[in-house]
């Protein structure tokens, strides 16, 4: 990935309430152009609001909206028309069939595609003539991806797609995505609390707890950033370090690699299973270590 790409997706400081409930608590992120960007975070975390605020639904109470490099207070039609958003859920006319679907969503775009519509029906396997009602969740699914591609959108948000997906399913949902960055330059913006998907696709990582990004960065640098520190058991490392929760600690690179251990202490790299879980469980201790 080009360090350099310019940022498509940026929030900056974006707070949300439900009433009393704060839901996003001061959000960052920024998702480059070019990039699948993989939005780890459990229930409730603050996924699908994100989500609503990068389409327009929610307006956000504080903070700063930028896409395709352009600051907004909430997400005008204009813009969302340059993106393709695929839901948890797909509600569709029940009676309709995905041919009949397609030209009913296409007309609301003036970039839609008849061809790659049904390139893309093929390619995901969707009977083109039944209606959705009939068809299963997972096809459904595929059908939403289907309907949010063909109007050739340069970004992609996608809100934990592959919940309901068997394996060759999610396989065949994660491989359009992958191609469709890597062909035709999409950005990918995807929530997901399945760590596996997002190691397996994703370029670079944000996690969401409790409204708020905790670590954001490609999987490697968050390997080299986040490591567990097995030693005496009232242990505690200089400031430089910020202690995560238990025995995982985060620190920079150069801090790491400049680290005098003892003898007795072992120092381990994490898979990424191992840091969202640190990152994500709700008493995590946030403050560092004096
Ligand atoms: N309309 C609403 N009114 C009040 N609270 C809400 C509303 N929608 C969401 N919330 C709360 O806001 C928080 C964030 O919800 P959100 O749906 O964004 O989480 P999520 O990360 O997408 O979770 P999941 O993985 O379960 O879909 C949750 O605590 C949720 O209960």
């Amino acid at each position: 990935m080009d360090v350099a790409a310019p940022p498509l997706v940026e929030l900056s400081a974006v707070t949300v309430r439900y009433g009393k409930f704060l839901a996003l608590d001061g959000l960052s992120l920024t998702a480059r152009a070019g990039e699948i960007y993989g939005f780890l975070g459990r229930n409730g975390a603050g996924k699908t609001t994100t989500m609503r605020v990068l389409m327009g639904v929610l307006e956000p109470v504080a903070g700063e909206i930028r896409l395709f490099g352009e600051s907004m207070k909430r997400v005008p039609v204009s813009i969302k028309r340059r993106i393709g958003y695929v839901s948890q859920e797909q509600n569709f006319y029940p009676w309709m069939n995905a041919e009949q679907l397609g030209r009913f969503v296409g007309a609301f775009y003036p970039t839609w595609d008849e061809a790659e519509y049904g390139r893309l029906l093929q390619v995901l396997d969707i009977p083109p003539r039944r209606r959705a009602a009939e068809l299963s969740g997972g096809t459904r699914t595929k059908l939403g991806l289907a309907l949010a591609l063909a109007p050739r959108p340069p970004l992609l948000l996608l809100d934990e797609p592959t919940t309901g997906l068997d394996p060759v399913a999610r396989r065949e949902f994660n491989d359009l995505v992958v191609a469709m960055v890597a062909e035709r330059g999409v950005t990918a913006f995807f929530s997901s609390h399945l760590v596996d998907d997002v190691e397996s696709i994703a370029t670079r990582v944000g996690i969401i707890q409790a409204g708020r990004m905790r670590i954001e960065g490609k999987v490697g640098e968050l390997m080299s950033r986040v490591r567990r520190v097995k030693s005496a058991p009232d242990f505690a490392l200089p400031s430089e370090f910020h202690r995560v929760r238990d025995n995982v600690w985060e620190a920079e690179p150069e801090v790491w690699a400049a680290a005098a251990w003892s003898a007795e202490t072992v120092v381990e790299t994490l898979p990424l299973e191992e840091i969202f879980l640190a990152y994500a469980r709700t008493d995590a201790v946030l403050s560092s270590a004096a």
